[in-house]
């Protein structure tokens, strides 16, 4: 078990008024407005939690939906540990436009491998009657692209909320864990006796 608390920072993003301020609200302060505004640029609030033993500090970075606040949101897309590609379940739109999102976060956050990066794919709004995007349909587009986890919330009922975060959290880790693995491997042994080097001076 580690006491030290990690930082790490989530990125919430989706076509505007799928309910990514909303579910961020819901997760960090437990409250639900049901006329909320549009997001303008990014804002961002801080969560502690433990996941597995893990002490971290989830850094929940929300931002702008609507296409006119682009290049608001893009320069804040680096060094996300997480990426959260939100889509509401009565809005096909929004689901179909998961891969523009996909793109545009892998390049404005100049992620090196796009393959082992960390997406969980949520589909909010799960409390509406009039549902458009089938669960299979979603499941389907997660395998096709990588192996994404896929929950389906509601920032109004707050079901699957916290297992969203926590599931971003323990993908993280996971990814850790084989960095530092990786590290370990490939240390260089000071105690190790050589002869010297006779060229050199
Ligand atoms: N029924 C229902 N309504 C929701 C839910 N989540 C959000 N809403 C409502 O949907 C509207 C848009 O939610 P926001 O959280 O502002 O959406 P957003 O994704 O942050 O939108 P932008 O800031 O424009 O990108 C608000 O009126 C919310 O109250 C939900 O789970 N269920
Ligand atoms: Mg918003």
């Amino acid at each position: 078990m580690t006491t030290k608390s990690a930082l790490l920072k989530v990125i919430l993003l989706g076509d505007g008024g799928v309910g990514k301020s909303s579910l961020m609200n819901r997760y960090v302060t437990n409250k639900f407005d049901s006329h909320l505004f549009h997001t303008i640029g990014v804002e961002f609030l801080n969560k502690e939690l433990e996941v597995d033993g893990h002490h971290v500090t989830l850094q929940i970075w929300d931002t702008a939906g609507q296409e006119r606040f682009r290049s608001l949101r893009t320069p804040f897309y680096r060094g996300s540990d997480c990426c959260l590609l939100t889509f509401s379940v009565d809005d096909g739109q929004s689901f179909l436009n998961l891969n523009n999102w996909k793109k545009e976060f892998t390049y404005y956050a100049d992620v090196k491998d796009p393959d082992n990066f960390p997406f969980v794919v949520l589909g909010n709004k799960l409390d509406v009657p009039e549902r458009q995007v089938s669960g299979e349909d979603v499941r389907k587009w997660c395998r096709e692209n990588g192996g994404h986890p896929y929950f389906e919330t509601s920032a109004k009922d707050a079901t699957n909320v916290a297992s969203a975060f926590e599931e971003a959290v323990r993908r993280i880790l996971a990814l850790d864990d084989r960095a530092d693995h990786l590290i370990h491997t490939d240390t260089v042994d000071l105690q190790r006796k050589t002869p010297p080097d006779p060229t050199c001076c």
